[in-house]
């Protein structure tokens, strides 16, 4: 079998990788400390002195951590009694083995990048957990609260162009694809707003996307989206029970959540599918990701907005949720450090639930990293190959490139891009539509 591609990792002084271990993170742990300290008199209302104690006792933890990860310490182990404490601690040991003599321990500036950033959010976790009564705290609630409200007037512009297209199963062959194409891109440039790049700055959504999309196809690099319109069409037809499940596998909470429900929203009232299942994560993760929390919350948020055709949204996603149009799943598997190819090994029952789709949609950046491994693949590999196995439904990646790694492109089109634009692969200026799979 080919040599597989080394891991990206923050061993290469100026990657990526490098600067996202060396400022970003650490950027993010001292938001997350003054979160904690800007609680304070939250926690002392609320609990008193233990409240108190209990922020005193988190943002030392959160300190600890970020003078290991300044440091390059060797990466520990988990210490809090969580239901995936074992599992990441088996996962540190089998890092620990792949290393050679000489190579010293795991760590910050020489483990694969993909271990050590979810290790830090992970770590930011036990640190919140082992800090009672506040042990349920979300230290990036507050910006991605902030995110939705700030970009309000691109919701509620996109809610009131959902609004008009009602009802949807009356619209012509040719409408329905355009709006699908339509909805689909507003999905992938949602996924702009992703706090964990921007280092917990704002990056919310200040103009309306509907009117940017035609200026914004150059920047597709690759467009796959016939396929999933010939794919669901394909389902409609011979589904046996007539069921087209599709499903999302979430990413940033705010802007980009509302974008994928509004795309949601459309599958369902066009009868493209009869059951969408949303994947979010069970642990606040990258700063921006969407929890149960946050699912809840946005629901709630558009339904109570004093806009019309946002609180009609609002109104109607509650309702496919409370009639089981909707089912929001949480497997502690999406905040694992595993590449996707392990899912069938490590989480056979998240596997078996993936198969039932028709189609599985994975948004945004982290989740493409898993989708290959967060290997240096080179960049005309088949998309195929570099998913190394891991195939439980017909797929596909709606993500802006946040990170130094592409595949399935054309020959010349990544030297064409790094002649334009030096930085196309981490700015999230540029996003593909990857699909694999049988049509
Ligand atoms: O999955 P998302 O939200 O699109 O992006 C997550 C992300 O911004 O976090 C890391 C930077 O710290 C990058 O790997 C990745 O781009
Ligand atoms: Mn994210």
């Amino acid at each position: 079998m080919a040599e597989l591609p080394a891991f990206l990792s923050a061993q290469e002084v100026g990657s990526f990788a490098y600067l996202t271990i060396k400022d970003r993170t650490p950027q993010i742990l001292t938001k997350a400390i003054d979160t904690l300290h800007r609680h304070k008199s939250e926690f002392f209302e609320k609990h008193g002195e233990e409240g108190v104690e209990a922020e005193k006792k988190a943002i030392s933890l959160l300190s600890k951590l970020r003078n290991e990860l300044q440091t390059d310490k060797p990466i520990i182990p988990l210490v809090d009694k969580h239901i995936d404490t074992d599992i990441w601690n088996q996962y540190l040991e089998y890092q620990r083995s792949l290393l050679s003599e000489g190579d010293g321990e795991p760590r910050w500036f020489f483990s694969p990048w993909l271990f050590v950033e979810c290790y830090m959010y992970r770590r930011i976790h036990e640190a919140v957990i082992q800090s009672p009564p506040i042990h349920d705290f979300d230290v990036f609630k507050e910006s991605k609260d902030k995110n939705f409200f700030e970009s309000q007037e691109s919701i509620n512009a996109l809610c009131t162009h959902l609004q008009q297209l009602k009802p949807a199963r009356d619209l012509s062959e040719s409408q329905l694809k355009d709006e699908f194409f339509k909805l689909l891109q507003i999905s992938l440039w949602g996924n702009k707003c992703d706090l964990s790049l921007s280092g917990g700055e704002s990056s919310s959504q200040k103009t309306s996307v509907i009117d940017s999309l035609e200026g914004l196809k150059p920047f597709i690099l690759i467009n796959d989206t016939e396929s999933l319109w010939t794919l669901l069409s394909k389902c409609k037809k011979t589904a046996k029970p007539p069921v087209v499940r599709v499903d999302i596998v979430l990413d940033n909470s705010g802007f980009e959540l509302v974008t994928d429900l509004v795309f949601a929203d459309f599958l369902l009232s066009s009868e493209l599918a009869t059951e969408i299942h949303f994947h979010g994560k069970t642990i606040p993760w990258f700063v921006s990701d969407v929890t149960v929390r946050d699912f809840n919350w946005t629901v709630e948020h558009v339904k109570s907005s004093d806009q019309e055709a946002t609180s009609a949204c609002g109104a109607a996603w509650e309702n496919y949720v409370k009639m089981g149009g909707w089912i929001y799943h949480d497997h502690i598997f999406w905040t694992l450090p595993h590449p996707y190819c392990a899912m069938a090994q490590v989480a056979p029952d998240l596997y078996a639930e993936l198969q039932k789709a028709c189609l599985v949609l994975f948004k945004g950046d982290l989740n493409y990293r898993k989708l290959v491994s967060d290997r240096k693949w080179e960049f005309t590999v088949p998309f195929h190959q570099a998913l190394s196995g891991f195939h439980p439904a017909p797929l596909c990646s709606i993500r802006t490139l946040k990170a130094e790694l592409q595949v399935g492109l054309q020959p010349g089109q990544a030297e064409q891009l790094s002649a334009s634009d030096p930085h196309w692969l981490t700015t999230g200026k540029y996003g593909v539509f990857q699909f694999d799979g049988p049509l």
